[in-house]
């Protein structure tokens, strides 16, 4: 079993150029990176968290939880009562009142917990969107947004979910990428983020995006058990559920066929942001181990093992990567790789501190997806939300992701 889950470990290949621009990717991310795989393939997806001290309950299925109660010496109908708990919004154990108070002070002597955050700190944007600063049982913050849209005659709620505590692959654009990694998120925490933002709300969670802080590639297994859980048990449908990648080398195969597996049809969406090799691996430092005709082929499997094609995803640079002769140029690329019905999302270029980028004008970005229209492409415009609140697309960071919060950082935070 060990042998075959490291027969599985994606090859990252260290980089022989340093990064061209900012950001370069040397080798303390590639032991980040590898770090953050091996740390994937020892996590389980039931919900037991390392150096959470205890087994944790939310994320693990009914039939999880009845298992849990007869291992424990309870009737099965007990673990029915603890899912039921969770899901009316228990933090604690001792919130699950409709169990016994013996078994719950049993279980809390045991130090099983909910596996729920705590709220450490929430920011509002003028428009309605909401950023949680949400702090885990090791003390390490991680951020979630919720977006909501009311349309004419329905109301989204839109919830970007972070999958790690920082992130390793330092896309030069993106906030999260400066700030540095600390962990892979565990299945739990991430629907945790999912229920948090539910609550705070007062109103259902209509959609999933997996485009907060991380790389979920970098552990797709715990992003899959939490989709699965997000899907089946919070009553999502998987449609809704997008996960965004930037292409991690071997992962996309794998979680293409885990997906198929489970007949889950979420959505995958890949960050391309270039329409070359030369121009893509100066803003996405990865890209070095991932070759661009490679990550292509991958999306095209991808639809073939899933029957699901890939959305991509673009963030647009003032005069780096916004022009409309690489918008025919990406058209054509994505021509030959079989992509051409792929969506293409773009996402203005959203400020970060330290990044030496510009936000592309409205009229640039207009002839950009007009040049791709032109071409045959189905493409977007994402409407930035949240900016105020430093809540929109790249914009998540704290300082304070490489270590756990101690009496000093809260000092400075609160
Ligand atoms: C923050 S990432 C998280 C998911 C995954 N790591 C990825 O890169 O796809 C989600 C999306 O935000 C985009 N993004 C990052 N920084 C941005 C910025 N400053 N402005 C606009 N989009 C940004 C990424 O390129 C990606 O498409
Ligand atoms: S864009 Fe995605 S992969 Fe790149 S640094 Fe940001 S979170 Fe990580």
């Amino acid at each position: 079993m060990a042998a075959a889950a490291q027969e599985e470990l994606p090859k990252i290949a260290i980089p022989r150029q340093p990064g061209v621009t900012e950001g370069p990717w040397d080798r303390a991310d590639v032991v980040a990176v590898k770090e953050a795989l091996r740390d994937s393939q020892q996590a389980s997806t039931s919900g037991r968290t390392a150096g959470a001290g205890g087994q944790v309950l939310l994320g693990k299925t009914l039939e999880e939880l009845q298992e849990f109660a007869k291992a424990q010496g309870q009737p099965a109908y007990r673990g029915k009562q603890l899912y039921d708990g969770l899901m009316h919004g228990a933090h604690s154990v001792e919130d699950i009142t409709n169990v016994p108070s013996s078994w719950r002070q049993e279980l809390v002597r045991q130090g099983v917990t909910t596996g729920r955050s705590k709220l450490f700190k929430e920011v509002r944007a003028a428009d309605g969107t909401r950023k949680f600063l949400l702090q885990l049982h090791d003390g390490y913050l991680v951020e979630t947004v919720g977006i909501p849209l009311d349309d004419a005659d329905k109301h989204r709620l839109t919830v970007c979910v972070s999958s790690q505590v920082g992130c390793p692959m330092r896309c030069t654009f993106c906030a999260t990428g400066k700030g540095g990694f600390a962990r892979n998120l565990r299945p739990h925490e991430i629907v945790d983020q999912v229920l948090t933002v539910q609550e705070h709300f007062g109103t259902r969670v209509s959609n999933v995006v997996y485009m907060g802080q991380g790389e979920p590639c970098l552990t797709w297994r715990a992003v899959l058990a939490s989709a699965q859980f997000i899907n089946a048990d919070i009553g999502i449908g998987a449609r809704h559920i997008t996960v965004s990648t930037v292409g991690v080398p071997n992962s996309m195969a794998m979680l293409a066929e885990a997906l198929k597996e489970r007949s889950l049809q979420i959505t995958l969406a890949v960050s391309i942001h270039a329409p070359s090799q030369e121009i893509r691996e100066k803003i996405v430092p990865s890209a070095k181990a991932y070759p661009f005709e490679a990550l292509l082929e991958d999306c095209s499997n991808f639809y073939r093992i899933t029957g699901r094609r890939v959305t991509f995803e673009y963030t647009l640079l003032a005069g780096f990567n916004d022009s409309p002769a690489q918008a025919e140029e990406l058209a054509r690329v994505l021509t030959r790789h079989g992509l051409r019905g792929s969506h293409v999302n773009l996402i203005p270029w959203n400020a970060v501190q330290d990044a030496q980028f510009k936000r592309p004008s409205r009229a640039a970005g207009r002839a950009f997806c007009d040049a791709l229209e032109k071409a045959g492409i189905p493409v977007s415009m994402r409407v930035t939300r949240g900016t105020d609140a430093a809540a929109a697309c790249g914009q998540l960071r704290n300082e304070f992701q490489r270590m756990p919060l101690d009496g000093s950082l809260r000092q400075q935070l609160a």
